[in-house]
């Protein structure tokens, strides 16, 4: 296998034009560049580093330092807070987000692939794609196995086992890392492309889509380098007859891209002097992100082995899920957290621009159980923490024998909920389905631009969602291709082999 050549010069990739331009190397934007890559060339155009090398990336031993220190412009994951004041991150480096998080892979269930309108075949070997190359079944940690004896005894059944299924009960999950604890990112699915059809440009942070005279058709994009060490941008066009850009930068990258492109709605790109190419009304609307309790169970710090989630408890009707972490606090502490996620909060947020500079956070509110039914939930999805903290197994690993006092009142649970709530890191939306971008993921009013990764989800998946995301990257890259093949037929059928037209029927 061979990886695709790299750079972070500029000048290498000023002067070429690509069939496709997909602006962000992260979760989807690695598997749609891979698959695009079978026929066609491809630049990926990443704001961060390489990950291989990266021993805070690769290897699972230090699960979770990459979050434990970072700045404003180079570290591998980049810290943000809400405005609803909740510390959150996203991935800044080839690979993406699957270069920083937990690993824990399992696909969407039934229902959602067909709410989504998906072809359910396509689906299934989309999936299959992926977990042939970057999937890998855990061996459980003797924690791990505590916690899932917990789970079964707070009553979350049936017992699934290994299943990458999203199914009711308890079950272990997949992992990008591997059985000697070395971490698959996206980024290994560029390898199963066609690697001499792939550039990478690294360090390169993308300000804003190039637009036709008219502004009608995207035909390229504007970029600086990462590091802003100087104030130059650069340019880089697509190929002039089908070329297209992609965005693939997430649910904050994407809109962020959008809006400073001048696709958004008016009245923002105003405030900020931009100038409107599209009135798009919805992008940066319907953020949402899981609200999500952790219990820390372990009463003090230790210096336990670090441990991302293997083992999932999934409840009934599908509402919350459970898993379970051995976290690091600093470089020499641990904590053990059982936590949960509401799978399908109705509260939704916005995100707005901060500045017209691409490099720096935009701003975004989530309104975390901000409504009625996001904070009942939260009241029961506690109750069940609680019985999985308290289960006796959980406990006699533990050696807890003052069990604390139960929170059961409702108000109690109520301000426990507002005070606690965090986030399971599976924060989504910002350029939805039917609203930012249409059933081909293009975005509306403007041509040879499309969206596709997490900021295209109205919903998360319920359970995690990286599976997903990496799914959806290889499912429209197929699309695409079948689109290119149908265009080309239509081609073929009107011009005869010396290119005169046809006789129609
Ligand atoms: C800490 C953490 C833990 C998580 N744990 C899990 C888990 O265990 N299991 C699970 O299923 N999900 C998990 N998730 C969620 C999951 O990883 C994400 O939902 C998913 O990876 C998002 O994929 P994406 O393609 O939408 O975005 P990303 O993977 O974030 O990719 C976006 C890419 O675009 C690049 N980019 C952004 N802006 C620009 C720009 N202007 N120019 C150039 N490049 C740009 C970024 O650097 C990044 O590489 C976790 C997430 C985090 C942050």
């Amino acid at each position: 296998m061979q990886m695709p050549y790299m750079t972070s010069d500029p000048k290498e990739v000023s002067g070429k034009s690509f069939d496709y331009i997909v602006v962000g190397g992260g979760t989807a934007g690695c598997s749609l560049a891979a698959t695009l890559s079978e026929k066609f060339s491809v630049l990926v155009i990443e704001r961060g580093g390489s990950p291989y090398g990266d021993p805070l990336v690769e290897e699972r031993k230090y699960f979770g330092y990459s979050l434990l220190k970072t700045d404003e412009y180079s570290s591998v994951a980049q810290s943000f807070i809400s405005r609803d004041g909740v510390e959150n991150y996203r991935g800044r480096v080839l690979g993406g987000s699957s270069a920083i998080n937990g690993g824990f892979y399992s696909r969407a269930s039934e229902e959602f692939v067909k709410k989504a309108g998906w072809d359910k075949d396509l689906v299934q070997d989309s999936y299959k794609w992926v977990e042939s190359k970057v999937v890998f079944m855990p061996e459980l940690s003797q924690w791990q196995s505590v916690v899932q004896f917990g789970f079964l005894e707070a009553g979350f059944y049936p017992y699934n086992g290994y299943n990458l299924e999203h199914t009711q009960g308890t079950k272990i999950g997949g992992s990008i890392y591997d059985q000697r604890g070395k971490r698959h990112t996206s980024a290994d699915l560029l390898e199963f492309g066609r690697p001499d059809h792939i550039t990478v440009l690294l360090y390169a942070t993308v300000k804003s889509v190039i637009f036709d005279g008219n502004k009608t058709r995207a035909v390229g994009v504007r970029f600086m380098k990462s590091d802003g060490s100087s104030s130059k941008s650069y340019k880089i066009h697509v190929e002039k007859h089908r070329g297209e850009v992609i965005l693939t930068a997430g649910a904050l990258g994407s809109p962020q891209i959008l809006l400073l492109s001048g696709i958004g709605p008016e009245d923002h790109l105003n405030d900020l002097n931009i100038p409107v190419v599209v009135n798009l009304r919805d992008v940066g609307r319907r953020m949402s992100d899981n609200p999500a309790i952790s219990l820390l169970v372990d009463r003090f710090s230790q210096n336990r082995t670090l441990e991302p989630p293997q083992v999932a408890a999934i409840a009934e009707g599908y509402k919350y899920i459970l898993e379970s972490e051995v976290l690091p606090t600093n470089i020499t502490t641990t904590r053990i957290s059982i936590a949960a996620k509401i799978a399908f909060p109705k509260s939704r947020g916005r995100l707005k621009l901060n500045s017209i500079n691409p490099r720096e956070n935009p701003s975004v509110k989530f309104n975390y159980l901000g409504s009625k039914e996001d904070l009942d939930a939260c009241l029961e999805m506690v109750l069940l923490l609680q019985h999985v903290a308290r289960s006796e197994t959980v406990t006699f690993y533990l050696g807890l024998q003052n069990r604390e006092k139960l929170l059961a009142g409702d108000e109690e649970l109520k301000s426990f909920c507002k005070d606690n709530v965090r986030t399971y890191y599976h924060y989504h939306g910002g350029c939805v389905v039917g609203s930012v971008v249409d059933e081909d993921y293009r975005v509306s009013g403007v041509k040879r631009l499309r969206v596709v990764d997490g900021s295209t989800f109205e919903e998360s998946p319920g359970t995690n969602p990286m599976a997903t995301v990496l799914m959806l990257g290889r499912y429209q890259g197929i699309r695409i291709l079948k689109e290119r093949e149908v265009e080309k037929e239509g081609d073929e059928s009107f011009l005869s082999p010396q290119g005169s037209p046809q006789p129609q029927p």
